[in-house]
């Protein structure tokens, strides 16, 4: 069974099909890249997974449970994490409490839907010493956000994700803005962080890093899903090399 299915995804904004009838699975244990030009849609299904978005057809279903139509709130204590392109700390809490928000979901952890006891203090600290030391960042752990480069700051948004132990995070963009060397760093905690048993979803531009990180690549162009498989057999298709060379919709 798949971790994640969508189903015939549809998302308009006025005329605008942004989501236009996807069909989709994830794999548990997977890290699925997910590609495409600019305004091809990749957001806004993210956005439609974890509940940032309307559908306006389809579904999608966790572990066979229907979440589409679901509140964001709902979607996180279900175990779908994820962070956006622009990074969302609390500039006034320090690294290890902005990761230690993350441990929120085991309040849901009861029955899946909010009702469950908290985690025992012990508990709570050990998920988010192990988010910590997975994302390597044990010497920032009492700085605040501001204090650290943007490459980091990227570390500690993850970090809060890994601390809610999800079964899906999705990841929007996470390489935008960094380093080369920056880059190649957070790919390898990616790869740790799948390693460790978590299942990825990952927006990135960048091939290079997709070839090295994912083991699922979906293209994306003009709303629809155009190819799917490993990202070396996907990047050789002529209808992914025609979404990159810019042609349009419909021409020969
Ligand atoms: N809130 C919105 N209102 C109106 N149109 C939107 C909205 N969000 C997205 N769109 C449109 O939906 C289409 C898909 O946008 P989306 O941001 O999902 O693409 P993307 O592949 O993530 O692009 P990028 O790589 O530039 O981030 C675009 O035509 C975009 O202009």
């Amino acid at each position: 069974m798949s971790l994640l299915s969508i189903v015939d995804a549809q998302v308009r904004f006025g005329g605008v099909r942004a989501v236009d009838g996807v069909t989709i699975s994830l794999e548990r244990g997977n890290v699925h890249g997910l590609v495409g030009p600019n305004g091809s849609g990749k957001t806004t299904l993210v956005n439609a997974i974890s509940g940032f978005a309307r559908l306006h057809d389809g579904s999608v279903t966790l572990n066979d449970e229907q979440i589409s139509g679901m509140r964001p709130d709902q979607i996180f204590t279900r175990g779908i994490s994820r962070t956006f392109q622009s990074i969302r700390l609390l500039s006034t809490l320090t690294v290890r409490e902005n990761i230690l928000i993350g441990t929120d979901r085991a309040r849901a952890e009861g029955d899946g839907r909010g009702a469950g006891k908290l985690l025992p203090r012990d508990a709570v600290n050990d998920r988010v010493d192990h988010a910590v030391a997975l994302l390597g960042l044990e010497k920032f752990a009492g700085d605040f956000p501001s204090q650290l480069p943007y490459g980091l700051q990227r570390r500690v948004e993850i970090a809060r994700s890994v601390a809610s132990r999800p079964e899906l995070i999705l990841l929007d963009e996470p390489f935008a803005g960094m380093s080369r060397a920056e880059r190649d760093e957070l790919s390898d905690v990616l790869i740790e962080i799948a390693d460790d048993g978590f299942t990825l979803l990952v927006i990135e531009h960048d091939m290079r890093i997709i070839h090295k990180i994912c083991s699922h690549l979906f293209v994306m162009n003009f709303g629809r899903c155009i190819a799917e498989g490993s990202p070396r057999e996907t990047a050789e298709l002529e209808i992914v090399q025609e979404a990159y060379l810019g042609k349009q919709h419909g021409t020969a």
